[in-house]
């Protein structure tokens, strides 16, 4: 015991401490070194100990553990050699943009975009399966074909993300990887946390320290008007009574890019996107598994609110929030500051993307049958407490201002093109097993 504690008083630079056991821990210095290496041992699995049970304290957190445990590998002069090329700009007035949760689905719309005018594209995403790879993967694909290469990492990695702004000197960013999905927060909280708050201030604190910083457009959400009842949504009304845990990150991205707005003088926009879809769209939403749901003769939960209120969206085609992310890219001021210093005031912006005209869900599965022909199975049920706001409906003018936005698409055009998408893609059903 007495050799315990005497080894616990030896402070941090032991060349200074002249102990009155000296001689001892000459004596018994291979005694010294046992205690020493099961100190750290014990200290190895403490922390061992410590990580599992905090990481299973937020409950069905073991597929984020899975996913952020994933390695990537990158690095190495070939790889630089792809990154460059995709990254380089091919038209006169072209910009160079980072685009995170490129092989997602606006993430991949937006990349496309981008590299038909000429600008330069680098996506980057983690290809998590929060829904089908395989989506994401066939999108790569697509990309691929027109020389924009997807580097695989997550956001949270600033090692890597550093790397990529060493070898380019990016522009912009277009962020836009997250995770999304208002129900599945309370299955997943930690997800949210992880890519929606952390992994976005991993991306500002890469961003704030380059040189030159780059401009940020980033994708927030309509979600964010939480349970307000005044419509239109305005940029300028309340935001703060968030239904879901997931418009709770996405709010909270907004103060965070004030802050970093602030400090470092970096230029953020953030769009508040109101339920996108088109084709090559997301699996988890409604329209989409309404769709194979339909197709395979299973019935569809409709929601509805209390006393049989309407529940309804104001859906938004991919192609008009396209449109609206490349006029803000292209609108965004420069950043102010670099290598982490603030040299003045920087743009700090927010609009609404959204489609103006609210659709009812129930109508929505109409449109469907008649696209589809196929008449939906529906089974009404009330809106569960579980995320879900009873209507969206956004007010655009700042947006149709500043950035000259006009949503062009209806519903009934936009599901016609999807429809068209999704039965080339899987056929009648037959290869949607997500
Ligand atoms: O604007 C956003 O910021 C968000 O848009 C999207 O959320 P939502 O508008 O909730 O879309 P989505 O799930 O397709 O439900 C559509 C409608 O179907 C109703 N709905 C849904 C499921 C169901 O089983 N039944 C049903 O009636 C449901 O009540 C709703 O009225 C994105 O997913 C989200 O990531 C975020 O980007």
């Amino acid at each position: 015991m007495k050799q315990m504690s005497h080894i616990d008083d030896i402070p941090s630079s032991p060349g200074k401490y002249k102990s009155p056991y000296g001689h001892r821990i000459r004596w018994h210095s291979s005694y010294a070194k046992l205690t020493f290496w099961s100190f750290v041992f014990l200290a190895l699995m403490f922390i061992f100990f410590f990580r599992s049970t905090s990481s299973s304290s937020l409950g069905s957190s073991s597929d984020l553990s899975r996913r952020s445990l994933r390695t990537f590998s990158w690095g190495g002069p070939a790889w630089e050699k792809r990154v460059r090329n995709s990254a380089r700009i091919r038209s006169p007035n072209g910009i160079s943009v980072l685009v995170t949760g490129a092989a997602g689905f606006v993430g991949t719309h937006v990349s496309a975009a981008l590299r038909r005018r000429g600008d330069g594209v680098l996506g980057l995403d983690n290809f998590n399966d929060y829904y089908d790879p395989a989506l994401k993967r066939a999108r790569q694909a697509v990309l691929e074909r027109s020389g924009i290469f997807i580097v695989e990492g997550d956001i949270n990695d600033m090692v890597l993300v550093n790397k990529l702004f060493e070898v380019v000197a990016f522009t912009h960013v277009m962020h836009l990887a997250a995770q999304a999905g208002v129900r599945y927060a309370m299955q997943n909280p930690a997800s949210y946390v992880h890519s929606n708050i952390a992994g976005f201030v991993s991306m500002l604190e890469v961003c704030k320290s380059a040189n030159p910083q780059p401009a940020i457009v980033w994708a927030s959400s309509s979600s964010v008007y939480g349970l307000n009842t005044k419509v239109p949504f305005s940029e300028k009304d309340r935001t703060d009574q968030p239904a879901s845990l997931y418009a709770a990150t996405k709010k909270a991205g907004e103060e965070i890019a004030h802050t970093y707005n602030h400090i470092y003088g970096l230029s953020l926009t953030a769009l508040r996107f109101f339920t996108v879809y088109g084709p090559w769209g997301r699996p988890d939403m409604a329209y989409f598994f309404f769709t194979k749901d339909i197709l395979e003769g299973k019935s569809i939960p409709i929601f509805e609110a209390a006393n049989h209120g309407t529940v309804a969206r104001d859906f938004t085609y991919i192609d008009d929030i396209v449109k609206g992310c490349l006029a803000a890219l292209d609108t965004a001021e420069k950043s102010t500051g670099s290598g982490g210093k603030k040299k003045g005031a920087a743009q700090l912006r927010v609009f609404n993307l959204g489609n103006t005209s609210p659709v009812p869900v129930s109508n929505l599965v109409s449109i469907l049958e008649r696209l589809l022909k196929v008449k939906a199975k529906r089974s009404v049920m009330k809106l569960p407490r579980n995320g879900d706001v009873q209507f969206t409906h956004a007010n655009i003018s700042a947006a149709h201002k500043e950035l000259g936005y006009t949503p062009s698409t209806d519903l009934q055009t936009g599901l016609k093109k999807f429809v068209r998408w999704y039965l080339s893609y899987y056929g009648n059903g037959k290869k949607s097993d997500q």
